[in-house]
């Protein structure tokens, strides 16, 4: 069954809403997890950090909610994800409070701490409140636009699935997830001014973009219509992280910003998108200063080659990349594309 939140709340000091839909809901005593530059932002009732729960022990995490009727998530992506995983195993609903806006967890009923991500159940309430996301970190504002731009090719992938491996297909869910990017790249490119003189707006477009994302996934009852083979990179990034042990600290929207170059270019190759949108797409992230290359993400050129020759792998998911490219042809996308 779709489950989709039932409340949204989009606005300047939106978190002044929180105590009235609790009421709504009828919930009495929820548990905070947040992350510890976010517990400023926490609404006052019992709190832990999401670093100091044990995500392999079910058990103490049942215990620890038992006494709880829900579950907030204020945050960044990590303590939205984890207050989502919690909630998930304990049974409890979840209102998300996202803090800044760098990834559609905020609104997706999955959890994507590993792979492959988890299908849970939507937020019953988001509050994102824009006085607080508009002054988040800018590098997090940005990296919400990779994860929105990566729909594009999302979608492609998904309909390649479709024809090519015969999977199921929701043109509604695909048409609502490809409107939203493009939208949001649109309204960067023709911007006049440096997004950052408009944060205000921009900040609320992308929480807009980001939250209708979450709800195209609810929507699929899958993560295809914002997950394709740019997120495959993305992921594979993340397994090189830690068998290398690289202390990159890149973040999930840009990672996905820069696979969406690189898929985009491939999706145009085989004549499935336009060279006015792989332009486009290249341009809005460079408007807004995000990552466009392999090195202004922290990685060197051996890794990146190496995440495009293994992303197939990561999971079960047919794209673009379909069994896999070889090392020679990564390294010639890589160059065409300017990420190496
Ligand atoms: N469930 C889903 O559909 C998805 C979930 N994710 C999750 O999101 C994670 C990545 O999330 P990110 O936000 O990119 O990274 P993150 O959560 O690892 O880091 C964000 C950092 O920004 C800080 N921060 C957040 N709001 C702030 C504010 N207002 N002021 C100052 N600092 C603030 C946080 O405390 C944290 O240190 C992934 O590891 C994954 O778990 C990512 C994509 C989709
Ligand atoms: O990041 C996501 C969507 O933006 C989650 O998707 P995954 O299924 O690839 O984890
Ligand atoms: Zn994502």
């Amino acid at each position: 069954m779709i489950t989709i939140p039932r409340y949204i709340v989009i606005e300047e000091n939106g978190i002044s809403a929180l105590y009235d839909i609790l009421s709504k809901l009828n919930l009495k005593n929820p548990l905070v997890i947040s992350g510890k530059k976010t517990k400023k932002y926490a609404p006052n009732f019992d709190r832990i950090y999401y670093s100091d729960v044990n995500l392999d022990d079910i058990v103490s995490i049942n215990k620890l909610t038992k006494d709880y009727d829900a579950i907030i998530g204020v945050g960044g992506g990590k303590s939205i994800d984890i207050g989502k995983y919690i909630a998930y195993h304990s049974k409890k609903p979840f209102i998300s409070i996202p803090t800044t806006a760098s990834n559609d967890g905020i609104a997706s009923p999955v959890i994507s701490l590993k792979q492959p991500s988890i299908m849970a159940e939507s937020p019953i309430a988001i509050i994102a409140d824009i006085t607080t996301i508009e002054k988040s970190p800018k590098r997090l504002l940005t990296a919400g636009l990779g994860d929105v731009v990566s729909n594009i090719t999302a979608v492609l992938d998904w309909d390649l699935a479709h024809k090519e491996i015969g999977e199921e297909y929701s043109e509604s869910s695909a048409i609502f997830s490809k409107t939203i990017a493009k939208e949001l790249i649109e309204y960067v490119v023709n911007e006049p001014d440096d997004y950052e003189c408009n944060i205000h707006e921009y900040s609320k477009k992308l929480v807009k973009a980001l939250i209708g994302s979450g709800i195209t996934i609810a929507i699929a009852g899958s993560t295809r219509p914002a997950s394709g083979s740019e997120h495959l990179f993305s992921h594979a990034l993340d397994y090189l992280k830690i068998k290398y042990d690289l202390k990159v600290n890149s973040l999930h929207g840009e990672q996905c910003g820069v696979g969406t170059i690189i898929s985009s270019y491939i999706h145009h190759i085989e004549g499935n998108l336009s060279k006015e949108i792989i332009e486009h797409i290249k341009l809005s992230l460079k408007k807004t200063k995000a990552p466009t290359t392999g090195h202004e993400l922290g990685f060197d050129d051996d890794v990146l080659i190496e995440a495009l020759t293994i992303a197939h792998k990561i999971r079960n998911r047919y794209t673009i990349l379909r069994n896999g490219i070889s090392k020679e042809k990564a390294e010639s996308i890589l160059k065409e594309t300017g990420v190496i």
